[in-house]
């Protein structure tokens, strides 16, 4: 069995382990770490897997990494290459290391750890959480394909999994990576217009819930004979209710800002990367 280690289990680790979790993957072959002891002992509860705290135990990453042949790291940007170092003489030759972090490369994560140990980058999304995720990986090449296709099959019972060139990863960032909050967002307007015109705030929540996810199940189960605008067609009736909304959203550009959204998304990723570049 693969032993994987979470080292930071935050929003972004707990969605991925969640999902291993739910595709089989045994709970005693998974050790977490956290920064304070309260977040190690909610999130164990949580998962039902072993949490060290670095608050409690210096060596806590050290050693969940010496034990895994997988370790996520789910920290933040600017603390990955620091985490490298801290875990580099611990990680066996094999073991591969793969980050969820934005805008840190291989190239930074290699510098801080052995020669030749195996890095992947990755770019997951939380709804790995409710295995409805996606992520892009991009292989340093000292990962062998079998290697890739062991941290593709784990990631994959939790969502789509896309390998590409390390280049495309801040794309598939702006879409994807950050892709849940414009639709929480886009759920967060609608039940707040249904409040405005008389709902109960809790029936608006529920209607605007319930319609984003039927929506995104037509998109994934229906995309084969109908593009998305065709989908939206469907539902726009000759100057019925729908065109008036969708000429309201026109009228305010809101194609052109939700594609410069995303592209700010993964300007940003770049942006990070020049900063920690220094
Ligand atoms: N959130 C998202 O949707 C996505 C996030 N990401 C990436 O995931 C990474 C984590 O983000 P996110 O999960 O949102 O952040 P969180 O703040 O939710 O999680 C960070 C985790 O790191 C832990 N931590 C901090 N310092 C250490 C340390 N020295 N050793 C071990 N653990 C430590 C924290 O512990 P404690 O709780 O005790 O402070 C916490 O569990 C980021 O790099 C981000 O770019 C990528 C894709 C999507
Ligand atoms: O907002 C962020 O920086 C992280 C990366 C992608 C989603 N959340």
């Amino acid at each position: 069995m693969t032993k994987i280690a979470m080292l930071g289990l935050g929003s972004m680790n707990g969605a991925v382990l969640s999902g291993l979790l739910a595709s089989g993957v045994s709970a005693e072959d998974v050790v977490g770490t956290s920064r304070s002891a309260e977040s190690a002992q909610q999130r164990s509860q949580q998962y039902g897997v072993t949490v060290l705290a670095e608050e409690h135990d210096a060596a806590a990453n050290t050693t969940a990494a010496a034990q895994a042949d997988v370790v996520f790291l789910g920290v933040k940007p600017h603390q990955v290459v620091d985490l490298c170092a801290e875990i580099k003489e611990a990680l066996r030759p094999h073991t591969v290391v793969v980050s969820v972090a934005a805008a840190v490369t291989i190239a930074m994560m290699e510098s801080a750890l052995a020669e030749r140990q195996p890095v992947i980058r990755a770019m997951p999304n939380t709804p790995m959480s409710v295995g409805a995720g996606v992520v892009g990986l991009a292989a340093s090449s000292a990962v062998s394909p079998q290697q890739t296709q062991t941290v593709a099959q784990l990631l994959g019972a939790s969502g789509s999994v896309h390998v590409l060139e390390e280049e495309q990863i801040d794309a598939l960032t702006g879409v994807a990576g950050s892709g849940p909050a414009y639709t929480f967002y886009l759920a967060e307007h609608m039940a707040a217009a249904g409040v405005e015109m008389g709902l109960d705030p809790e029936l608006a929540a529920d209607l605007a819930a319930q319609t984003v996810y039927g929506a995104g199940k037509m998109l994934i189960e229906n995309r084969g004979d109908n593009d998305v605008a065709q989908l939206r067609r469907n539902v726009t009736s000759p100057n019925g209710t729908t065109q008036r909304a969708i000429e309201t959203f026109d009228a305010a550009q809101m194609g052109a800002t939700i594609r410069a959204g995303a592209q700010a998304s993964a300007a940003r990723a770049a942006e990070i990367t020049a900063q920690l570049q220094g």
